[in-house]
């Protein structure tokens, strides 16, 4: 039988009134099959992380990849991928009729940087990509996660301990872009029922892939240059502190998020927080644990003009409490991951096999 929405929407209140248990709401799938998710802008810093738990999780044909850049060999032979522009919606659309899609995880975006230098572009994917992805989510029934970020917050927000709700006064068109997916998808969620989540991550740090032309993506590009030259030029001012997290809790929080029950959600967007450190800070980490000849200087761009109007960190008790957010890495595990990930990839560049030499010949 077909229950109509309001109907679905109202249940768990009826099911209180008449003292019966709780009934569980589950409106983009009924049967006990794992859902079918497609994701978008899989090939980016964040998707292909994402789509290989998806497919641990899910299984491998479950999950379908999509892009507008060409995939590598081993992308495209880990499972289904399809080209997919986020601005076309009649694309879309088939796409999730062809593939029988119940959940999006929308990772295509412009990111802070990038938008900056081309706002036209930054607009066009963030908000008409959005507003397609939204529209499909709502004439299919879909669940919708698409991640915001610590930059929906602006330079009159409170720095410290950002809460979830606060004056969100962005000056960059990321920014911009971010709180009106936030309050569009709120929107959609309220009058269409759209199950849409969404939850702003800080700078993620990962060394699988790199970073799509963020604020943050300093956090990253000092890990090769160490390895690489033992130095590095960093784009914003030694004391710009950010909040950051490691790509393994970005990615299990979206699960969580992702997976948890539609009644336990109390809000639509979550704050969530892992860590912090300036540049300088992170230079000193890795003096600590990899080069204490490692040399860092500071030219500050246009980036740390953006980095100054970012939180220095994110209250988070709302989405510890509703889904169980509870990230594990802090900055020191953070460099020590990093480091012994990519240092195979730079064992044959001087400063590592130096490093390992002076290593063989201490023990
Ligand atoms: N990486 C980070 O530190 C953070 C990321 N986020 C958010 O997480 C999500 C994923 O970010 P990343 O993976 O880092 O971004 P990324 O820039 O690495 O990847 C974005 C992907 O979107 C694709 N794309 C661009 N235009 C498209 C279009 N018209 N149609 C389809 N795909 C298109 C690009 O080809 C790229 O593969 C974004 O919503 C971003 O705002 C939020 C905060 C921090
Ligand atoms: C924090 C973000 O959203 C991203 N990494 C960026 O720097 O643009």
């Amino acid at each position: 039988m077909l229950i109509p929405t309001a109907t679905l929407r109202a249940m768990p209140r009826i099911a209180q009134l008449s003292r019966l248990a709780p009934i569980t709401v589950r409106r983009t799938y009924a049967t006990s099959r794992p859902p079918r998710v497609l994701v978008t802008g899989s090939l980016g810093q964040l998707g292909s992380s994402m789509v290989n738990t998806l497919r641990a999780k899910f299984g491998r044909d479950n999950v379908v990849a999509s892009d507008i850049k060409k995939p590598t060999d081993v992308q495209r032979n880990s499972g289904p991928f399809v080209y997919a522009d986020v601005l076309n919606y009649k694309s879309l659309d088939k796409l999730v009729v062809d593939y029988g899609i119940d959940w999006v995880v929308h990772f295509s975006a412009v990111l802070s940087a990038v938008g900056e230098r081309n706002p036209a572009l930054g607009l066009d994917v963030n908000i008409n990509g959005f507003q397609n992805v939204l529209e499909v989510a709502k004439n299919h029934r879909l669940r919708l996660l698409s991640p915001s970020t610590m930059g929906a917050f602006g330079p009159t927000t409170p720095k410290d301990n950002t809460p979830d709700f606060t004056i969100m006064r962005p000056n960059t068109i990321y920014g911009i872009t971010k709180v009106h997916m936030e309050l569009l998808g709120e929107y959609y969620n309220e009058k269409f029922g759209v199950d849409f989540r969404s939850l702003r991550y800080p700078g993620i740090i990962s060394a699988d892939t790199p970073p799509g032309g963020g604020t943050t993506d300093y956090a990253v590009d000092i890990f090769h240059a160490a390895l690489k030259d033992n130095s590095y030029t960093c784009f914003l001012k030694d004391d710009a502190m950010l909040p950051m997290m490691y790509i393994d809790d970005c990615i299990r929080g979206t699960m969580q998020l992702l997976e948890a029950p539609e009644e336990s959600l109390t809000q639509r967007v979550y704050n969530v927080n892992a860590c912090a450190f300036t540049p300088a800070q992170i230079a000193d980490e890795i003096r600590k644990q990899f080069s204490s000849e490692f040399k860092m200087d500071y030219h500050p761009d246009f980036r740390q003009q953006i980095a100054e109007t970012w939180p220095h960190s994110m209250e988070d008790n709302a989405a510890r409490r509703d889904w169980a957010w509870n990230p594990q890495y802090e900055t020191s595990d953070i460099v020590a991951v990093m480091l012994k990930k990519l240092a195979p990839v730079y064992q044959n560049h001087q400063v590592v096999s130096q490093m390992a030499a002076e290593t063989a010949v201490a023990q």
